[in-house]
């Protein structure tokens, strides 16, 4: 199935009417529209079937259980910017109906990664206290590319490719959210849905007439670009438009009236409040910004850059990804527990209270984060799959290995290929040696007679000891270990 459709089936698709065709609508629903969106008759809000409609039942429950979402945000470190401070008092008004919130992701890449999941989490956030949700795929804004944050222009995406990086993204959204929430609590869009059936002319007399060149000069990914040498190209000038447009499509034809970004999307989202207010003469749209998730060079967590922490399995194993977070540095996983996890603040509050104490297990913290996290990210399965392969790689442990743990693991291991015949029915401390484990038969034999050689984790105690068919895991591989640190992946050729 073509990506762009497999994500538009993991949507419920969107309207498929023309950009033409919605301004009478827009014109004519203007008077309604400077009331708060929600008070438009369900018949228009929902102007296409991508929101499972709610019923009064289910509104009610919301309703009794609504929290204020910003308030939580900020208590975790999770709140930036705010367009208006009255989205606080919007977010937990019981006698309106759960606000509709989207963040917007570009395909530039086949995956999310951890700078991204703070999107995700927002969500999930928004989802907890009662509101509803949609995540954006820009099929049609990573043709373009954003300048937010880049010193360059990006290079362009062929077809396929933004295709194959569409529907990865999809599936990752869908996967987390699906997971926590239910696949009806939220929906995924594609903007190139609608961007694909626009036409210029229109697009300027529509839109561009109501953009204040002063204002999109004076954007910070404006001003930048235009300060640097390589200069900004026309294409990636307009981008905070089309960014803009999204918001009023979603606004107008969605009721969705809150887009939530990292704090470099603040300039974009501002002019989706802005193409609201003076095309719509609406008020009521407000923007989110929360802070971006910093690797300890102070540079940001990104896609195009280097080492991203992928939240796809097929680029980073489930283990990969427990293994990075529990080794965040103590003086970081306080903060990453609160913006990375929902465990309540007064549990955090204790973990903190415990690393201070003497008793405290070193790593107790990061093993929290880690399985929280993986768990969020991964499910239940990727949480089990990590802390196996955590746990086959512990000094001495006795796990029973499979294939895929070994595979897991195979990124921090020594490995090397051999062919079936040079490893069955070979001595094992010859085969310590030919695999460069250790230097010399004498070093294997000493080790072995301290019971420090193990085979696929299990301790050998003779001298004689061959390999065996049934030892060579899945007939693809053997784990050597020489010491409780030393270990070798050998993999059939
Ligand atoms: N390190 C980060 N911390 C928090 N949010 C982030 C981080 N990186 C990206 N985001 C947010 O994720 C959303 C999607 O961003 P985007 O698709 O541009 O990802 P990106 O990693 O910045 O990609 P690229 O590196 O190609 O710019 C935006 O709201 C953006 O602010
Ligand atoms: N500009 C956002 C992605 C995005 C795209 C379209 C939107 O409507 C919203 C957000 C980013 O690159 O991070």
């Amino acid at each position: 199935m073509a990506a762009n459709s497999l994500a538009r089936s993991l949507v419920i698709c969107c309207s498929q009417r023309s950009f033409l065709y919605h301004f009478p609508i827009l014109l004519h629903s203007r008077a309604t529209q400077r009331r708060h969106p929600y008070l438009w008759p369900l018949s228009l809000r929902y102007s296409s079937t991508q929101f499972v409609q709610e019923s009064t039942e289910g509104d009610a429950a919301d309703v009794r259980s609504r929290l204020n979402v910003v308030n939580i945000l900020e208590e975790r470190g999770l709140l930036e910017s705010l367009t208006s401070d009255s989205l606080r008092s919007a977010c937990s008004d019981t006698s309106l109906p759960p606000l509709r919130v989207y963040c917007g992701f570009d395909p530039t890449a086949e995956s999310l990664h951890l700078g991204n999941l703070l999107g995700i989490i927002v969500l999930s956030w928004f989802l907890r206290c009662g509101h509803k949700v949609v995540a954006l795929v820009g099929g049609a804004t990573g043709r373009v590319g954003d300048p937010s944050g880049k010193s360059l222009e990006r290079p362009e995406l062929d077809h396929l490719a933004l295709d194959r990086n569409v529907s990865g993204i999809s599936t990752i959204i869908s996967g987390i959210l699906g997971r926590c929430h239910g696949a009806k609590c939220f929906s995924i869009l594609n903007n190139y849905d609608w961007w694909k059936d626009v036409k210029l002319l229109d697009f300027l007399k529509d839109v561009g007439r109501f953009a204040r060149m002063g204002v999109m000069m004076s954007k910070e990914s404006v001003r930048k670009r235009l300060e640097s040498e390589q200069g900004m190209s026309y294409t990636e000038f307009t981008y905070q438009l089309l960014q803009g447009y999204d918001f009023l499509r979603l606004f107008r034809d969605e009721g969705v009236s809150v887009q939530i970004g990292g704090s470099d999307q603040w300039g974009n989202i501002t002019a989706g409040t802005d193409l609201i207010r003076r095309i719509l003469q609406a008020e009521g749209a407000y923007g989110l910004t929360f802070p971006l998730l910093l690797k300890s060079d102070g540079t940001k967590f990104g896609k195009s850059e280097d080492g991203a922490i992928w939240l796809s399995p097929s680029l980073l194993s489930p283990y990969q990804f427990y293994q990075y977070l529990f080794s965040v540095p103590d003086s970081d996983v306080v903060r990453f527990l609160k913006i990375l996890t929902f465990l309540s603040m007064a549990e955090i509050a204790q973990i903190e209270k415990e690393m201070q104490g003497p008793g405290y297990v070193p790593n107790n913290a990061q093993r929290r984060l880690a399985e929280e996290v993986t768990l969020f990210v991964h499910g239940e399965a990727g949480l089990e799959e990590a802390r196996k392969a955590t746990e086959a790689l512990r000094p001495g442990a006795e796990t029973k290995l499979d294939w895929k743990i070994i595979e897991a693991i195979a990124e921090d291991v020594p490995s090397c290929s051999l062919p079936y015949d040079k490893v069955l029915n070979i001595s094992l401390l010859d085969l310590t040696v030919s695999t460069g484990l250790l230097e010399s038969k004498s070093a294997a034999r000493r080790l072995l007679k301290q019971g420090g050689l193990y085979l696929n984790n299990c301790r050998v105690d003779s001298e004689a000891k061959k390999i065996e068919a049934d030892e060579i895991v899945d007939g693809k591989v053997i784990l050597l270990s020489a010491g409780k640190k030393n270990k070798m992946i050998v993999r059939i050729s």
